[in-house]
């Protein structure tokens, strides 16, 4: 990009792009494959949060009255827009990630329209409890609950998965009648600005769905979650910033739904089918360059095939191709940012120090010119980590696992759950008696046996400690997204 010609990301605001002014601030999008900026972001400041939220709020009476088949019809005509301009969709989360453009395609992108499709069905198909109340003298009462939309919905989204999270939030919360303002993240501003124009386009009121762009504190992030206007947030992103967010947003007791950080374990039994196994580890930990909540960083293996496990996967690891996103042969992008690398690259010091063992990785490949000024990294694979250390201790968020091994099945449970994180956990076996048990017994919000990242949108998503607060997916969603009031009757 050139100082000359700048392609603007800008904010989308009561149903319009807003022009940058001349004195309002801009930052680059960088593409994280080459270092490079490919655009310019018009950053939003305060005023300009409050008309987003004064739109959103003004749209908000007239969409929740809308009737829910119209919403929902809204909803399939934005996935099928998606559709019509997939491969634009994918080549602005390529340019703002650096991701292979399979990944971008058949993860991101094909996401984003099963969300809008799926919580079209559920808002479409939901119906509402009631009870029928025995009361003294063989009288009756009938209580039901009718759900309204909880408001203005504050999306909050981090740079990982950028389209695919933002439409997890926003497909619901429009569907149940909510209007949203949506902060994505500084790293990766393309693809909610699209959005933007597929919403229009699909016949969404204008101010019922507003982009403001930025940083978090003292920039749009805090401008959106302190804002008076707004009645819940949805966050996805780390701990700390969560738990900031909820500190900020407490004194106004509003809703908040968190999906936070993962430090999630394997464990791999020794009747486990080794080739299945090692297919979903290499998926489970090197998926996205590690740069998903979910991605495994622990994996605890029996001892009798700890030496299997390990060589299969340094085998994997091995042949993991990293490049160009645009080559499709490409399995690896960068990490986000050079920050990020700076924050992963300490871990790997970190393990050094701590005298792990390097079976692969372990440091920053040199791949070419253009893209050695990415934000590269080896996928890295350690043993001789314990539970004790931080690199096993502390979301790293990027393509690295600790291999560590076990006895007995009740050591395994116990190494998986000695952690404050509680995101998710895989486990691999053939006897299923022990898949269902060891799965249970998972402090964890998901937990999955011989596969990982297999994701039914209808159910539960989310984690306990550390990993976050509340559940979104299926009728959680719509747990959230709406507030009920309960209307009793008596007979
Ligand atoms: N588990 C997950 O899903 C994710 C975890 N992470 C972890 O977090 C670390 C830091 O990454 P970040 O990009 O800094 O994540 P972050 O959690 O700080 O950012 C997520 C979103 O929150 C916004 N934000 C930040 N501060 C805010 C504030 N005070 N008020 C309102 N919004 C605010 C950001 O602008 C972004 O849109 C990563 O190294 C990684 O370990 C990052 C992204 C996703
Ligand atoms: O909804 C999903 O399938 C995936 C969610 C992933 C995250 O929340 C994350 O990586 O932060």
């Amino acid at each position: 990009m050139t100082a000359q010609t700048p392609r603007w990301i800008r904010n989308f605001v009561d149903g319009h792009f807003i022009d940058p002014d001349d004195g309002g601030k801009s930052f680059d999008a960088i593409d994280p494959a080459t270092g490079l900026a490919h655009a310019r972001v018009h950053e939003a400041d305060a005023p300009l949060v409050d008309r987003a939220v004064t739109a959103a709020r003004k749209a908000l009476g007239p969409w929740s009255a809308t009737a829910v088949r119209e919403r929902t019809e809204v909803l399939r005509r934005a996935a099928d827009l998606i559709e019509a301009r997939f491969d634009e969709f994918v080549a602005a989360e390529v340019a703002d990630t650096g991701k292979p453009v399979a990944l971008a395609r058949d993860l991101d992108v094909a996401r984003a329209v099963a969300n809008f499709r799926t919580f079209a069905d559920i808002v479409a198909a939901a119906g509402q409890e009631s009870f029928l109340t025995d009361l003294p003298g063989g009288r009756h009462a009938l209580n039901y609950a009718v759900r309204k939309p909880l408001g203005v919905v504050a999306v909050i989204v981090p740079w990982n998965l950028p389209l695919l999270l933002l439409t997890w939030k926003v497909a619901p919360a429009l569907a149940c009648g909510n209007t949203v303002v949506v902060k994505p993240s500084e790293e990766t501003p393309g693809t909610a600005a699209l959005l933007a124009e597929v919403l229009a386009e699909a016949g969404l009121p204008a101010g019922a769905y507003n982009v403001v762009h930025g940083f978090g504190g003292g920039s749009a992030g805090e401008y959106v979650t302190t804002h008076p206007g707004i009645d819940g947030v949805t966050f996805t992103g780390s701990t700390a910033t969560g738990a900031h967010v909820m500190r900020t947003v407490a004194p106004r007791v509003r809703p908040v739904s968190f999906e936070l950080g993962g430090k999630n374990a394997a464990l791999v039994f020794p009747d486990a089918d080794l080739e299945e196994t090692l297919d979903g580890l290499t998926r489970s930990v090197f998926a996205n360059t590690g740069q998903v909540c979910l991605c495994t960083e622990r994996v605890y293996v029996h001892r009798s095939v700890f030496a299997d496990v390990a060589d299969g996967l340094v085998e994997r690891a091995r042949s993991l191709r990293l490049g160009s996103p645009l080559d499709p042969a490409t399995t690896t992008g960068p990490l986000i940012s050079q920050a990020h690398r700076q924050k992963v690259r300490g871990y790997l010091d970190l393990a050094g120090e701590l005298g792990a063992k390097v079976l692969t990785g372990g440091g920053t490949p040199a791949l070419g010119t253009e893209l050695d000024g990415g934000s590269w990294i080896e996928p890295t694979l350690w043993t001789g980590l314990t539970n004790a250390d931080r690199p096993v201790r502390e979301e790293i968020f990027g393509p690295v696992a600790a291999l560590i091994p076990f006895d007995t099945e009740d050591e395994a449970v116990a190494l998986a759950n000695d952690t404050d994180y509680g995101l998710a956990a895989s486990v691999w076996t053939r006897d299923l008696r022990r898949g269902h048990r060891v799965a249970q017994a998972m402090n964890v919000g998901m937990s999955w046996v011989n596969t990982w990242f297999l994701r039914d949108l209808r159910s539960p998503f989310g984690g306990v400690g550390l990993s976050g607060l509340g559940r979104e997916g299926g009728a959680s969603s719509l747990h959230f997204y709406t507030e009920p009031t309960n209307v009793c009757v008596q007979l």
